[in-house]
């Protein structure tokens, strides 16, 4: 990784002349369209005209363009190309402004004069500006500066002649704009136009290292206006031209060091590409990976996806506590993929859906004979399936309590004991655990092991139900309708704005798992070509009456403490809703005699379809 910034400005020194001189603002770049002006692309012209008039004149003379930038000049106005001098600034301005000629005799006690700042070290006794015009626009100003008393003198004599021949020059250099930039323009426009539209800096220089193209981007960077018209200094220009490297740019008084590649041309045309700071860090510092699958950009997402981003790498168990059906398998499975993990196994288990002689032996293995109807071989179990890679102990509160020992057991030991074998076995697993409990009161109630609880829930993290996502319904609504009209093979249909206000207003107990499988229902059961209106739309999702009344699970980042309050929705929408669910589950267990396939039809896990069986009696 780099270390050094790309586009520093190394020093900037004041000005050695007789005047201050400032650096031309960014926000001044005189054209609208380019950041270079009119007259600094016909700059050699305009200098080959200053000198011109200076010699018949016999007075010195300065060209600024309509940014104030001198563009051209002579004897003292000869330096600080490129820059805005601060000495008459508002009598060029007053040209500027008003498109007209300033005459200027009294410069200490003109009005125009008594507001500048620079009126005590003037040494300018006589200005003559006159505008520049060319479709109607002021392209700068050609003035003439009397520095001592003679010129003064001869400025005054002649004035209105020689404001008749400024006009004339004007003019003519006006008439030959067109011409003149093509003459000047020592590159091709088509590869000019396309320089432009790069997101790059591209500099041009001649075989003198005199710029001679600079796109927008580039003076941008480089805060440069206009083109300085002498030759810079690049090094070191290393020999892998095709490599990115650190060039360092020295012009004038100004130095950059800038991270990009070079071309030599045969004649010694150089080109230099580089990047800006923004997109070197970018390059530094690759943006957060974006969590696929986990859809959703409400704060709380937000926040979760920082965080998930911020824990993954470390080896530290994770705890995931949320309702059932808000993604904490899909949570689970992110941070095992943005791991050091990635690229070894991701086990998960769901402690609930596993009658408990079972579970055991899922988890542990069992070796060769253990038990009668064992697999003559013997059996891996879960966790030695997980080492190296990330096991997901889902319904993690559901685990039994002996199961809970030897699991505490293998995590501190970091070995596995399968059933019947007199052998540990190494394990190395991250553990990713997931609850809908409150565990604290599990604790309380001796049905949670406390040390075990700790261990596994070194970093909590909290996931919000879908009625707390603001605006991620829309969100996963979109993402759900695209999944399965691919799957159901149908082309995507949209919902009525109805179906969209209903669906907000409901309370989604079943979550992120509820509204795919209701998306799932929908896009099969809507006529082709039709979008999906609230006749479609099951009974319950008519029903919005105890929106918003729900309680708040915790936000991330938090206290280790889990504090869920226990649900105490006692309303009339609440026991309609229950036993809208009661119903359901009942009809269904009737019909249908796989409980997974009911847990799906109704947008609950299995585990939850079991407890719900339990709650409401109906085993
Ligand atoms: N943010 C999300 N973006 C896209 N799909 C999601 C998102 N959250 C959940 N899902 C989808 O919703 C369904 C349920 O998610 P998941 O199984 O991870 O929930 P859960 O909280 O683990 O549920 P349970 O507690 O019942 O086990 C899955 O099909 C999953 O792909």
């Amino acid at each position: 990784m780099r270390k050094e910034t790309p586009v520093i400005k190394l020093r900037e020194e004041p000005g050695d002349n007789d005047v201050n001189e400032q650096r031309a603002p960014l926000a001044a770049f005189s054209d609208e369209t380019d950041s270079i002006s009119t007259l600094m692309k016909i700059q050699k012209t305009v200098q080959h005209f200053a000198a011109l008039l200076a010699n018949v004149l016999h007075l010195e003379v300065e060209i600024v363009d309509n940014a104030l930038h001198r563009i051209a000049g002579t004897g003292p106005y000869s330096q600080r190309l490129g820059q805005i001098p601060a000495s008459n600034t508002l009598l060029l301005s007053e040209v500027i402004d008003r498109q007209r000629e300033v005459v200027i005799f009294d410069s200490q006690r003109n009005s125009l004069c008594l507001a500048c700042t620079q009126r005590e070290s003037c040494k300018e006794r006589g200005f003559v500006g006159v505008p520049v015009i060319y479709k109607q626009r002021c392209l700068g100003v050609i003035s003439l500066v009397a520095i001592n008393n003679d010129q003064l003198h001869h400025l005054r004599t002649h004035t209105t002649m020689f404001i008749e021949y400024i006009r004339h020059i004007s003019t003519l250099l006006a008439a030959n704009i067109t011409e003149l930039q093509q003459k000047e323009s020592r590159i091709d426009p088509f590869l000019a136009f396309i320089a432009q539209q790069t997101e790059q800096g591209v500099i041009i220089f001649d075989a003198q290292r005199r710029i001679i193209f600079i796109n927008k981007f580039a003076s941008q960077q480089l805060n440069i206006s206009v083109i300085p018209p002498y030759p810079a200094v690049i090094s070191p220009l290393l020999e892998k031209k095709s490599e990115e490297q650190d060039i360092t740019l020295s012009l004038n008084d100004h130095c950059w060091r800038l991270y990009g590649r070079w071309q030599e041309s045969d004649n010694g045309v150089l080109l230099v590409l580089f990047r800006s700071l923004q997109q070197i860090n970018d390059l530094r510092e690759p943006k957060t990976p974006e969590i696929k699958n986990l859809t959703g950009d409400s704060r709380a997402m937000r926040k979760l996806k920082a965080l998930i981003n911020r824990i993954a790498p470390s080896p530290s168990s994770v705890m995931i506590i949320g309702e059932s059906g808000t993604g904490k398998e899909v949570v689970a499975h992110a941070i095992h993929r943005l791991s050091p993990r990635y690229n070894k196994a991701f086990v998960a288990i769901n402690c609930a859906a596993i009658p408990e002689n079972l579970l055991e032996s899922e988890l542990f293995g069992y070796a060769k004979g253990a038990f009668t109807g064992a697999a003559p071989g013997g059996k891996k179990g879960l966790i030695q399936l997980a080492s190296g890679g990330t096991l997901f102990l889902d319904e993690i509160g559901d685990m039994p309590l002996t199961l809970q020992a030897r699991l505490l057991r293998a995590i501190e030991s970091r070995e596995v004991m399968p059933v019947g074998a007199s052998q540990p076995v190494q394990v190395d697993i991250r553990i990713i655990s997931a609850t809908h409990q409150n565990l604290q009161e599990k604790i309380s109630q001796g049905l949670f092991r406390e040390d075990l609880y700790y261990r596994l829930n070194v970093v909590p993290l909290y996931l919000p139900p879908l009625r707390k996502r603001e605006n991620d319904l829309v969100l996963l609504l979109d993402h759900f309708l695209v999944l399965h009209a691919e799957r159901v093979g149908r082309p995507v249909t949209g919902v009525s704005p109805e179906v969209l206000r209903l669906l907000s207003a409901y309370p989604w107990p079943g979550n992120v798992r509820e509204l795919s499988n209701l998306v799932e229902y929908l896009v099969n059961i809507v006529p082709e070509g039709e979008i999906i209106d609230s006749s479609l739309l099951p009974p319950v999702y008519h029903l919005r009456a105890y929106h918003g009344d729900t309680p708040d699970a915790p936000e991330n980042p938090s206290p280790t403490s889990i504090t869920f309050p226990a649900a105490s929705i006692e309303n009339d929408a609440v026991s309609n809703l229950k036993t809208v669910e009661k119903t359901l589950i009942e009809e269904a267990l009737q019909r249908v005699h796989n409980k997974k396939q009911i847990a799906d039809e109704l947008g609950i896990g299995v585990a939850t379809l079991y407890r719900k069986i339990k709650k409401y009696g109906l085993t």
